[in-house]
């Protein structure tokens, strides 16, 4: 057991006064917490488990059919998300899902059956218990109950939101490492996200996700039905860094842990992109959720360029966002 605190979403309409003094302490202490009877049921977390499975089990040729498109934020990416911190990519591939305009980026029925009903089942939900979030977070950070859901609405087009499926690779396989993901790096190395939060999801046995809290890197390891949410740097800034988004990583096993596949399930709050992103007392400055992400991609390619100056092994040499923008250099990504 770590500090970090459980928020219990149950008897949601008659507590969320309550669950959002909750939030608020968990989320400004800690920026993690796990979310703990809230309404996705276990079977459908399995079931968007399985059929994420299936689509990486596919041969490469037909993951290559739907390769990752930065401006619909939506696609498959192998061995491309660069963070700053390391300047190398994570030891993964991904294959990102969002609401509007994009099915042509995802199996089709014959490859892999059923995957577009569960994900499209799966990604509502998600979004349900993102909204009792959002409900709370405005509760607690003081402005009008329905502020954040209507940020963060998935019937308007420019909706950011989006479900990622990520497989890590086997842990002692080499053969998918390329130049750009050096053998030993972390699956996932050290940042910050740069949305509103995030709905993480993860297997058991295959733990690996840690935080840096209290100058230490603490494991975050969710009993199976829990899910762990993190905060990210849209909702710090609308509280006026009231809220924290923490420093976290997927560290690589041990030689005693499963070495096999990780998989995981990250469904990303992101302002929809025309939404003003504007704090009441220092963040006074209105700015939309695209301008936002822009400058957080320019701060990630001023950090990926200095690290390669102190790391010329680097091959890193392209930045665009996770969020769908348009890239500056495809095709790796960056998040913060
Ligand atoms: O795989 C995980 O558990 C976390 C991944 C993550 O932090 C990210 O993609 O931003
Ligand atoms: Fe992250």
């Amino acid at each position: 057991m770590n500090g970090f605190l459980r928020i219990d979403l149950s008897d949601f309409d008659n507590r969320k006064e309550e669950i959002a003094k909750d939030l608020m302490k968990a989320a400004s202490e800690h920026g993690f917490f796990y979310v703990v009877n809230h309404e996705i049921p276990v079977k459908d977390i399995r079931a968007m488990f399985n059929t994420s499975h299936s689509f990486f089990d596919l041969p490469e040729n037909v993951k290559e059919n739907y390769p990752l498109d930065y401006p619909r934020n939506a696609g498959w990416e192998k061995v491309s998300q660069i963070r700053p911190s390391t300047g190398v990519a994570d030891l993964k591939e991904s294959i990102q899902l969002s609401f509007h305009n994009a099915s042509d980026l995802r199996p089709t029925e014959t490859e892999v059956p059923g995957f577009n009903n569960t994900a499209e089942n799966f990604m509502e939900q998600c979004n349900n218990v993102s909204q009792q979030l959002l409900i709370c977070f405005a509760i607690g950070l003081g402005f009008p109950h329905d502020f954040f859901t209507r940020c963060h609405d998935i019937s308007q087009p420019d909706c950011l939101n989006s479900l990622r499926c990520m497989r890590y690779f086997e842990h002692k396989s080499q053969k998918n490492q390329t130049k750009s993901s050096k053998i030993g790096a972390c699956r996932v190395g050290a940042h910050n996200d740069i949305n509103t939060f995030s709905l993480l999801f993860q297997q058991p046995g295959q733990d690996g996700l840690e935080v840096y809290h209290d100058n230490n890197w603490t494991a975050v390891t969710p009993e199976e039905g829990e899910l762990v949410c993190n905060v990210g740097h849209m909702i710090v800034r609308w509280s006026d860094d009231r809220l924290q988004s923490n420093l976290h990583r997927v560290r690589n096993p041990t030689s005693d842990e499963y070495q096999g596949p990780r998989y995981a399930l990250e469904y990303i709050n992101e302002a929809n992109r025309s939404v003003i992103i504007q704090g009441r007392t220092k963040y006074t400055k209105p700015i939309t959720a695209g301008e936002f992400l822009m400058i957080a991609m320019e701060k990630n390619y001023k950090a990926i360029k200095a690290s390669q100056t102190t790391n010329p092994s680097s091959s890193t040499t392209t930045v665009t966002s996770t969020s769908g923008e348009t890239p500056m250099t495809p095709p790796a990504m960056v998040s913060v």
